[in-house]
């Protein structure tokens, strides 16, 4: 890889003199004096049309962005990253979530051995477990069939999984699905107090095995289950998924029950491995191969196409342009479906956790931004809840909108509805109202000029606000794991281009290490070596 300081490159300083140029515009003068600019500036592939030509744009902008991308050695890093080159670099390891879902005659090669086959191998296992846990052969301690599964784990080891499972209701079979994440012991006996020990499946899922809420949550439930159940029994009902199998045998789980993972798969992109075992379950084993294999055509996408056609390359650039020209400091997540409800905080852990660093390749602090915060709900909710300040508002929030051609009910009428204020909303936000529209709209409605003057103001709508519209033919496991793939190629562009490690997340130590430390003061009840603030606070929670 590269490493290069995006800003000292020729295209950055283009980008500038040319962002001097445009931010001003409005994207309605752009469309007006373009009558293609829609054509030029849709990318259809497969079931997805994705439009980004309601962006703060011109040919011009998308030339120097793909210069910027060629500059910074954007093709090569691609190659480096499928290939199984350590690009992960400080934490030594290559990032191959992309190995998980190859095809089996693939060769990817880490430290000089093909991991597909074993890939190939455990998938097996995760085939033949779930079937056997969902057509019933394989019981629980007291021969009766599961009726529900319970994963616990937290950050990638939740996020997806719970993610995709929601997504992907439709598609559930009868199995109850639970996820316990939070070290909140309130919401664990919330959880399992209504749930049958003798048809209950456990799955302890933690890439480390050695994440406190992960492993104080596990102890806790295997407490209540051995209330009721004898100990020889526990290998029936527990199963693990890690890379450290020491840990987990030395935690009582049964050899056989532990399905590997590696350490060349990032936790946030680990839903393609045995981490995804409870979305297996849920759906059946067919349907999580077809959601893999969704991910797959994306990663043959996003490896093959030219970056002009290329849809992960293309919305990075984008987000480019927003966050270091325009300083944008967050995007929205819009999905128009509430199976999507869990879209953006999974979103938020895999864009946050890899792009928030402020040191490049180099070693050297940035002096340039990078990640940007994501945050979002589904639509129309998110209309009726904080859509007034992104069109009325002061920030620039750029908006990915996620939406299905068509609906999985057939309730065209829902569909239309929804649908509707999809496409009103990114038209909305392109156009706005100027202040002849607002008041000709008064007038029409028989408002005096007087109740104009004062009004009119307040109900104009400035528009030119970026949006991309991701419209999919419909929502099933193969477009989900396109879609998923598709902004996590996303993440590895814009690290590529800043100049940072996209795979590791040193910021999240800290914490732990005060946590662990504050843990050990409260069972001494004594509270040293802190900030006076934090002193008073630890003071006061120890007097109950
Ligand atoms: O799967 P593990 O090892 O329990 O880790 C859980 C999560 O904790 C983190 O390391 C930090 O929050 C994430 O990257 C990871 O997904």
């Amino acid at each position: 890889m590269k490493n290069i300081d995006p800003t000292t490159t020729k295209a950055w300083k283009e980008l500038e003199a040319h962002f001097s140029e445009i931010k001003n515009e409005h994207m309605r003068n752009m469309f007006n004096n373009d009558e293609d600019r829609a054509d030029k500036f849709t990318i259809t592939w497969e079931d997805f049309y994705v439009d980004i030509s309601k962006n703060r744009i011109s040919e011009e902008t998308q030339n120097l962005l793909l210069k910027l991308a060629e500059e910074c050695g954007l093709e090569d890093a691609i190659e480096s990253y499928f290939t199984g080159d350590s690009i992960n670099q400080t934490e030594n390891r290559p990032v191959l979530h992309t190995a998980l879902r190859a095809e089996k005659a693939a060769d990817i090669k880490v430290r000089g051995e093909n991991v597909v086959p074993e890939v190939q191998e455990v998938k097996a296992r995760i085939r033949d477990f779930s079937n056997e846990i969902i057509n019933g052969t394989r019981r629980g301690y007291t021969g009766k069939a599961f009726t529900d599964v319970v994963n616990i784990g937290i950050g990638g080891s939740d996020l997806g999984p719970v993610m995709v499972t929601e997504s992907l209701e439709f598609y559930k079979n009868h199995l109850n699905l639970h996820f316990i994440s939070n070290v909140d012991g309130d919401h664990v006996f919330e959880t399992i107090k209504d749930l049958n020990p003798e048809t209950t499946l456990f799955l302890i899922v933690s890439k480390t095995f050695t994440t406190m809420e992960t492993l104080s949550n596990a102890t806790t439930v295997r407490e209540w289950f051995l209330k009721s159940v004898p100990e020889k029994e526990v290998s029936k009902h527990f199963v693990a998924v890690s890379t450290n199998l020491q840990k987990v045998e030395a935690f009582g789980i049964d050899p056989d029950n532990i399905f590997p993972m590696w350490d060349w798969v990032g936790g946030r992109f680990s839903l393609w491995s045995a981490v995804g075992l409870s979305i297996s379950l849920a759906i059946g084993y067919d349907n999580f191969t077809s959601l893999l294999e969704g991910a797959r055509k994306m990663d043959d996408h996003f490896r093959l196409t030219p970056f002009k056609e290329n849809l992960p390359v293309q919305l990075a650039l984008l987000t480019i342009w927003y966050n270091n020209f325009f300083k944008a400091e967050s995007e929205a997540v819009i999905p128009y479906s509430q199976y999507l409800h869990k879209f953006p905080s999974y979103l938020q852990q895999a864009i946050m956790e890899s792009n928030g660093k402020s040191v490049d390749r180099n070693g050297n602090k940035v002096n340039y931004e990078t990640g940007t915060i994501i945050w979002g709900e589904p639509g129309t909710n998110s209309q009726h809840a904080f859509f007034q300040l992104i069109h009325q508002g002061t920030k620039l929030i750029p908006a990915d909108f996620i939406g299905f051609k068509r609906s999985l009910f057939g309730n065209n009428a829902h569909q239309d509805q929804l649908m509707a204020n999809y496409f009103a909303q990114t038209e909305a936000l392109l156009h706005g109202k100027n202040a002849e529209e607002v008041e000709e709209e008064l007038k029409s409605k028989g408002f005096s000029q007087q109740e104009i003057d004062r009004i009119s103001a307040f109900k104009v709508f400035e528009g030119n606000n970026p949006t991309n519209t991701i419209l999919i033919d419909q929502l099933t496991p193969e477009s989900m794991g396109k879609l998923i793939a598709l902004y996590e190629h996303k993440i590895f562009v814009q690290g590529i281009i800043w100049n940072i490690f996209s795979y590791d997340q040193w910021g999240v130590e800290l914490g732990k290490q005060l946590a662990n430390k504050i843990l050990a003061e409260f069972s001494t009840n004594s509270v040293i070596n802190h900030d006076s603030s934090t002193k008073k606070l630890l003071e006061f929670y120890l007097k109950k």
